[in-house]
């Protein structure tokens, strides 16, 4: 009986402990985490809303799909000024703020992910950028007759080869401004697995950093006061001295590590496709264009590209 007795005791406390641990563990995931990552962020000046449990996951998403909502359902001004409308609520945020791997044996399931992987990093974002510059050289038609022009004396009309496309000095200016001021890729993101020092700052291990890329590569500061204006000349002696001061503040492929495996080949198949246009076609854009490039994965046209070709 009294063996009985401990055992019901003994269970009894086990499975007390063990609802009390799941407690605990939930306690810590939903709440005391997060407050204390906010508390960390805060004590070093970065603020932003306070965590709230009845809206995990949910408060600033569901005013931010919102805000997007409203400013993409109309047209913005055909101008390059596009930070603020592709990016609304982080523009605000920084508005506010401003004012206060090694390979290992691979399977072959592996190796066709990573084809999957490279297949889809490099179709939309290279589909983007070329669209990108069709339209921007139809408002720009100045720049169409320089890059035609580079075009025809460089490959008259043969197929580019891959001398031909490295000579191609104006039509690499004008990509990378296209690059900058359109990036396929607006942020990136990388998430902290330990803690880590960034320009003078603790950042406490498991927060999520967004990196605006199109922020930085829209910024005066970096670009000088013309930084909105399209000026492919600025990539005349290269990128490293495209920017003020040369500060790295052009990264459309990234940085690091993880930086784009496929640039190079992005470039050339960009070039090609660009180049065989240009010596074929002369394009304007369509009046039914209407400016209002938006972020689906990668920044493209929310209402398409209706470009004009005139056979040359
Ligand atoms: C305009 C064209 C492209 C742009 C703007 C672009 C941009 C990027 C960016 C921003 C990253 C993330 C880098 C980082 O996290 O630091 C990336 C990664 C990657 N890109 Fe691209 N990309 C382009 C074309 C391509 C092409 C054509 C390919 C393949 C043929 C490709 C393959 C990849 C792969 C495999 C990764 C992942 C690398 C890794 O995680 O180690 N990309 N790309």
């Amino acid at each position: 009986m009294e063996n009985c007795t401990n055992l019901i005791t003994t269970l009894l406390i086990s499975s007390a402990s063990l609802v009390l641990y799941g407690l605990m563990r939930v306690v810590y995931i939903v709440w005391w985490r997060p407050k204390s990552l906010e508390k960390q962020l805060r004590q070093q000046g970065i603020k932003g809303t306070s965590f709230n449990l009845l809206q995990f996951r949910g408060g600033d998403m569901k005013k931010m799909a919102k805000v997007y909502k409203e400013t993409w359902s109309k047209p913005m001004s055909l101008n390059h000024h596009i930070a603020p409308y592709v990016l609304p609520s982080f523009h605000q945020m920084v508005q506010n703020m401003c004012k206060e791997q090694s390979v290992n044996d691979l399977t072959i399931q592996d190796i066709i992910e990573e084809c999957k992987l490279i297949y889809i990093a490099g179709k939309e974002t290279t589909a983007n950028w070329l669209t990108w510059t069709m339209i921007v050289l139809s408002m720009h038609t100045n720049w169409q007759e320089k890059a035609r022009e580079e075009v025809l004396r460089t490959c008259g009309k043969d197929v580019p080869n891959i001398e031909n496309l490295n000579n191609l000095k104006i039509v690499s200016m004008i990509m990378n401004e296209v690059l900058r001021l359109y990036p396929p890729v607006i942020a990136q993101l990388r998430h902290t697995i330990k803690k880590t020092n960034i320009g003078g700052m603790s950042i406490p291990s498991g927060v999520d950093i967004w990196l605006p890329t199109l922020f930085f590569h829209h910024d005066p500061e970096y670009w000088g006061d013309d930084a909105r204006e399209f000026k492919p000349e600025r990539f005349a002696q290269g990128v490293s001295k495209a920017t003020k001061d040369q500060q790295n503040a052009f990264y459309p492929f990234g940085w690091g590590p993880r930086y784009c495996l496929g640039q190079n080949f992005a470039m050339i198949e960009a070039k090609m496709a660009l180049a065989t246009i240009l010596q074929t076609f002369s394009f304007e854009l369509s009046p039914s264009y209407t400016h209002s490039p938006f972020t689906l994965i990668t920044l493209q046209p929310q209402h398409g590209a209706p470009i004009i070709l005139h056979q040359l």
